[in-house]
């Protein structure tokens, strides 16, 4: 391939934090027609050298270059302009607008002067079918879920016409199904020429989906290879540094204690008469594909949003739908599936992030005791591993997976005993996958009850005690101990009404 072919470059890039060295003397190249898998465990610098990329960051040395033009001074919309479009794990859709106006933010096709409405949908259309995909673009985009969100960022970065399309973890809060559908439409625009990079941690979509991987670990490039040439086993043990841990715990037998949380013929929406029981001692996994209601579940039932009908009892007793900060002043904690909107407090530290949870624990005669906070957090960033520079460090500096074991942490500082899981493991590497595992094992095994909702069944499959599969807002099936299966799994949530 000829040097022409270069879409982007990094020469001997070094990009440094406080505390840490994000890349260090990294050289990276991506051709056009290319998809490049990037992969490493949290923190690797993977988020790093995409924004150097896409000038949303700048060299402390080294060079970059996109289509030979040097990065140095230039900002994310010159960057833009030559080429890169780049879709960030967090969506930036505006919620109440539609698909379409979403797709032109700010650059609405216009005639005479005025919005043209008509020529917007169709553009939309066209767009969304550049893709592959079809959605109705007048919804507002807050009632399609993250995976048709997912699809309309997508859809906008392709709109661009882009010379590099990069893309950070796409599909971490997909099921298979809408996989499937971000793998052909990124393949479709790669054989247009265009560059691809992709971020992801799903090993068995980055066979699918790329020629080629970067691994990168602790800020260095460990490797360059064409994917088919290593196994998965050998992928891991390059990203960690040394060979993985011993797999997730197994399942178990399901827990045959009185619920401790329980829902009766809920409906809203989404929901059509789901009927749930969480039980202390188990971890309870809900399965379902996109749409099915899983999130909608756990939002009624921490009283996040508040059911047309249906009853929810929290030990024994009936609670007032809606309740939200009665519920976790009750012992429930939630780790919301969006975590940027939801979870953490981006400004305020590590620290104090996993303590606001209950700051009576970390405090002395109703104020605050510093000592007592740094303690309280270090334990549990030891304990997760959370990779911070200081605990005092704002959360929101801090890589997406270390976010989110931090939002665990949390509800661990809290001693939840009822803890909602809404894809935990969203964005997270293999490690702190097995390591937040083990952290749901060993609270079931204390007696907690844990429900981890996730649009990966095989990790359900993998850890569970007992699955509820939902299926258009309700329960359709429920497997315990050796019933739980991955294919039945699947079946079950695939299945036609
Ligand atoms: N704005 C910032 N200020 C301070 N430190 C930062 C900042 N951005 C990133 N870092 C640090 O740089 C290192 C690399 O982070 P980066 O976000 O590139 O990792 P990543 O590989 O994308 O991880 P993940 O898979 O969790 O998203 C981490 O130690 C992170 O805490």
């Amino acid at each position: 391939m000829s040097n022409t072919d270069v879409v982007a470059e990094v020469r001997a890039g070094t990009k440094r934090y406080p505390g840490v060295t994000a890349l260090s003397d990294v050289d990276f190249t991506v051709r056009r027609g290319e998809v490049r898998a990037l992969l490493g465990k949290n923190g690797a610098g993977k988020s790093t050298l995409i924004k150097v990329l896409s000038g949303a960051e700048h060299l402390d040395s080294g060079e970059a270059f996109v289509r030979g033009r040097p990065l140095a001074g230039l900002g994310t919309r010159d960057v833009a302009g030559l080429g890169v479009a780049t879709v960030y794990q967090e969506l930036s859709l505006v919620p109440d607008m539609t698909v379409a106006e979403n797709l032109f933010l700010g650059a609405w096709p216009r005639s005479r002067g005025a919005i043209d409405l008509r020529r917007m949908r169709a553009e939309a259309r066209e767009a969304m079918a550049r893709i592959g995909v079809h959605l109705d673009v007048d919804s507002p985009v807050d009632s399609l879920g993250s995976a048709g969100q997912q699809l309309v960022e997508i859809a906008r970065a392709v709109g661009q016409r882009p010379a590099l399309l990069i893309l950070d973890e796409p599909t971490s809060s997909l099921a298979a199904a809408e996989v499937r559908q971000v793998i052909d439409a990124v393949r479709h625009v790669a054989e247009q020429g265009v560059a691809v990079i992709y971020v992801s941690h799903r090993m068995d979509e980055i066979r699918q989906v790329a020629d080629t991987a970067t691994v990168v670990r602790d800020g260095r490039i460990v490797e360059t290879l064409p994917v088919g040439t290593a196994s998965t086993q050998e992928i891991v043990t390059m990203m960690l540094g040394t060979a993985p841990d011993a797999l997730a715990p197994r399942a178990r037998r399901p827990s045959a204690e009185r619920p401790v949380l329980s829902a009766r013929g809920l409906v809203s929406e989404k929901l059509h008469g789901l009927d749930l029981d969480v039980r202390p001692g188990e971890i309870l996994g809900i399965a379902g594909v996109l749409g099915s209601g899983r999130t909608e579940a756990l939002r009624a039932l921490v009283g996040l949003d508040r059911p047309d009908a249906g009853e929810i009892r929290l030990r024994g007793e009936a609670v007032r739908p809606g309740a939200f900060a009665a519920m976790l002043r009750r012992g429930l904690g939630i780790t919301p599936e969006n975590r940027r909107r939801q979870g953490i407090v981006p400004l305020l530290g590590v620290d104090e992030n996993i303590v606001i949870s209950d700051l009576r624990r970390v405090s002395r005669s109703g104020v605050l005791d510093r000592r007592a906070v740094r303690r309280a957090a270090q334990t549990l960033i030891d304990r997760l591993a959370i990779k911070t520079a200081r605990p005092g460090t704002p959360i929101g500096t801090l890589s997406g997976g270390n976010q989110q074991k931090a939002v665990l942490a949390r509800w661990l500082h809290a001693g939840s005993d009822v803890l909602l899981l809404d894809e935990p493991t969203r964005g997270v590497d293999v490690e702190a996958k097995r390591q937040i595992y083990h952290q749901m094992r060993e609270l079931a095994d204390d007696g907690r009850a844990v429900v981890f909702v996730s649009s990966e069944v095989e990790e359900l499959a993998d850890i569970c005690d007992r699955i509820v599969v939902l299926r258009g807002g309700r329960a359709v099936a429920e497997l315990s101990g050796d019933e739980i299966e991955l294919n039945r799994v699947l079946a079950l949530a695939i299945a036609e009404e």
